[in-house]
Parts: C-alpha cells; structure tokens; sequence
C-alpha cells in the first residue's frame, strides 16, 4: 500500500488517495460517484474572448464604484428567478441589451443570470444540477450549459449576475461573472464568507429569512477579511487556498418571513449595522433592495409597486440605495418546472416574475428617478456653494 508520508510531504497526494484501501466505515449513504472535468476543461473549451474579458472587468469595477459612492448611477440586477432554457435566456438578454444601451446614463443593468437555486426543503435546484428538469441530473451537461449561456449573455453586452450556492461551482463559472450574491439562506455560513473572501467581483449579502440584517453585516465585515480553507484549483486538485479578503461586499435588503424591510428607516439601519460591524473602509455607501421574495411575499404584482416605491423615493433624492433587484422574465407569473417541451416558453420554473413590457416601463422609471435625484444633488451643491460664496 502506498504511504502517505506525512503533512510536510509535497508528494501528489490525489495519487495517493486513488490507491487506498477505504474502510467501510466511508461512503455509506453514497449512490454513486461520477466524475467530472476539472474547471480548466471547460474554460479552455468555452473560453472568454478579449471583448468578454473587458466587458466582465469593466462591468465589476463599475459596480464597485456605484456601491461605493463614485458613480451617482442606480444599479439594476434583474432578470428570472432561474434559468431553465438556453433560448429564452438569450431572448431576455437580447431585449435587455438593447434597453441597457438606452439607459446607461442612468442605470447600470446587468443580468440576473441564476443557476443555483437554494431550497427551503427541496424541489428543483437549478440548471447546473438538473438541465433537463426530469430528475436525470446531469450535472456535467448543466455546467457546460451555463458557460454557453452566460457567454450568450456576454455577447449582448450584458454584465451577468449569479447567486454563489455550492462552493466549486465558482472555479468553474466566476470568469463570467460581475456581480456576485450569497443567498438568505446561506448568510451566516462560514464557508460562503470565505469564498466571499476570495471571489474577483463584488458580493451582496442578503439579509437572512428570518430578517436577521446583523448577520449579513457580519458577513460583509468577515469577508473583507482574509481567510485559509479548503477549495479546488482550476485543476480540480485540492488545495489550501489563502484569500485577501473582499473590499465589495454589501448588503442586500430581501423582506423576510415576517414582512419586508425596504422603508427608508430599514435602509438607515442597515448601514448603521454595516458600520456596527468594523468593516471599515470596505463599507458601501448604500445597499441593494431585493424588491422580490420577502419584500413582495413573492407576488410579482406587488413586486412592481415595490419598485415604484423605489423610484419615487430615489426621485426625491434618498441616496442610501445603490440598487435594486428584480425578478423579471419574458412571461409574468411562474409554472411548476418540468421537461422543456412542456413548458410555456419564456416563464419563470422557480418565483413568480415581472413579465418584459412591465419590466422595461419600471426600468424607465428607475432610470428617470436617477435623473431627478442627479438633478437635486446638483441643485443642493449649487446652493451650497452659493451659500458658502456669500459667507
Ligand atoms: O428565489 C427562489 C426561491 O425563493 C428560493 O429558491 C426558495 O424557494 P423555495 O422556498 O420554494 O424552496
Ligand atoms: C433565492 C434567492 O433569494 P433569497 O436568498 O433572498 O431567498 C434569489 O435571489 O434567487
């Protein structure tokens, strides 16, 4: 048998592991094993044209400037509850596009681009997990095919965004993506702190289910943090990776079970937590509102007076908010999910969505909300200005 020579040994230990006799005491509630391509395979083999990197790179720090103050522009994360179709997913995007281009004055638009759902008990969990939504779960088709359709969405000029569930799935993933969230329900988990930690793009924080805004604080604070765990490189190999901590990560305002929290005094105290939590110099300037799930109690219908709300408070000139998320489709509504041919096409599998003409008149309205905020601020500083020259 091989030995296995010690923790000061730079033997290739995954040599090592393939060789061991295991007791049965290991894999007793396992089916199967079946493995997978290391990240490097499928980058290599759907890799990121130069156009792609400038737009991912571009689109992160331009984010990080909204959230910090330095760009007076609204960010809009929006898009379906999931992916469950290549083809309407390219169709969202398409139309997205076209009206980011319109509206980039005022809004920085990137894509709700969402692979990994997390569950409260189970159900379906997302295009990675089973691309044919009938149980067979072929996990390596449904990475391959999230690569394919966040380049889709790349390649409309779009900046995507992804909730960042499982911990590998990002090594295969994060050189598409601009925006990152950790959901409710992982708020509190160490190892979602720690990934936060060492991820390239900004990362939001959603308050817990429960409401709990203190923990998404601490997250922001924990992952501005360096930290050392356990990952996989791009090979697949196991490493001890060591991160430099996150200076982006923010909170993002979702409701809870108890009702939603988007009124100007939960914004107030979300930053006073943020503060509260020493995360110093990496703290945003506002926070994001999720106008679904807790804030709308998932009915797409009050999620739309939700993002009027919003509007009419940035057109009066709030400025703790930097974005704002919405859950938005071609079709309004939602249906159960199931196979691709029988589904009503362009309709949400997961939450309850804005349909696409609702969807573009409430991005309009954000964006002329950015407009009369910018418009008030300049007045402000004219006046004080003024008020200082007369001194
Ligand atoms: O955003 C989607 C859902 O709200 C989340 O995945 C939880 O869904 P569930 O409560 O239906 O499991
Ligand atoms: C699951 C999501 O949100 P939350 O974690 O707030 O439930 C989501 O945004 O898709």
């Amino acid at each position: 048998m091989v030995q296995f020579k010690g923790p000061d040994s730079s033997e290739d230990t995954a040599q090592l592991g393939a060789k061991a006799v295991l007791p049965e005491t290991v894999d007793v509630n396992i089916r199967q094993l079946d493995p997978i391509p290391a990240p490097r395979a499928f980058i290599n083999e759907l890799p990121l044209s130069r156009d792609i990197i400038k737009l991912v790179r571009d689109s992160r720090r331009q984010i990080s400037d909204v959230l910090h103050g330095r760009d007076d522009r609204l960010l809009v994360i929006v898009g379906p509850c999931s992916i469950h179709d290549a083809k309407a997913a390219k169709d969202y995007a398409n139309r997205l596009g076209e009206l980011k281009s319109q509206l980039s004055d005022d809004l920085l638009i990137v894509m709700r681009v969402y692979f990994e759902k997390p569950r409260t008990t189970i159900g379906w969990k997302g295009l990675i997990n089973d691309p044919d939504l009938d149980g067979t779960f072929n996990i390596r088709k449904g990475m391959w095919l999230a690569r394919r359709i966040l380049l889709d969405v790349a390649h409309q000029g779009l900046p995507a965004a992804t909730e960042w569930l499982d911990p590998i799935t990002p090594q295969y993933l994060c050189d598409l993506v601009s925006w990152g969230a950790i959901g409710a329900r992982n708020t509190e988990s160490q190892v979602h702190r720690e990934l936060a930690s060492g991820m390239s793009m900004p990362i939001g924080f959603k308050n817990s289910t429960d409401g709990n805004v203190k923990a998404a604080a601490d997250s922001c604070f924990a992952s501005a943090n360096e930290h050392h765990f356990l990952s996989i490189n791009l090979d697949g190999h196991v490493i001890a990776a060591e991160t430099k901590g996150n200076p982006d990560c923010h909170i993002i305002l979702r409701g809870s079970t108890h009702g939603p929290n988007y009124s100007k005094k939960d914004v107030a105290e979300a930053l006073t937590a943020l503060r509260a939590s020493r995360v110093g110099e990496a703290a945003s300037h506002g926070v994001i509102i999720d106008a679904a799930h807790g804030n709308s109690g998932k009915n797409e219908v009050r999620e739309a007076e939700v993002v009027e709300d919003l509007a009419a408070r940035i057109a009066d000139g709030e400025n703790g908010i930097s974005g704002v998320m919405m859950e938005s489709f071609i079709e309004g509504g939602h249906q159960d999910p199931g196979p691709l041919n029988t589904l009503v096409y362009g309709k949400s599998v997961t939450d309850r969505c804005i349909a696409w003409p609702r969807t573009e008149e409430l991005l309009r309205k954000l964006a002329s909300a950015v407009r009369m905020r910018r418009a008030r601020a300049a007045q402000d500083s004219q006046s004080g200005g003024e008020a200082q020259t007369h001194e």
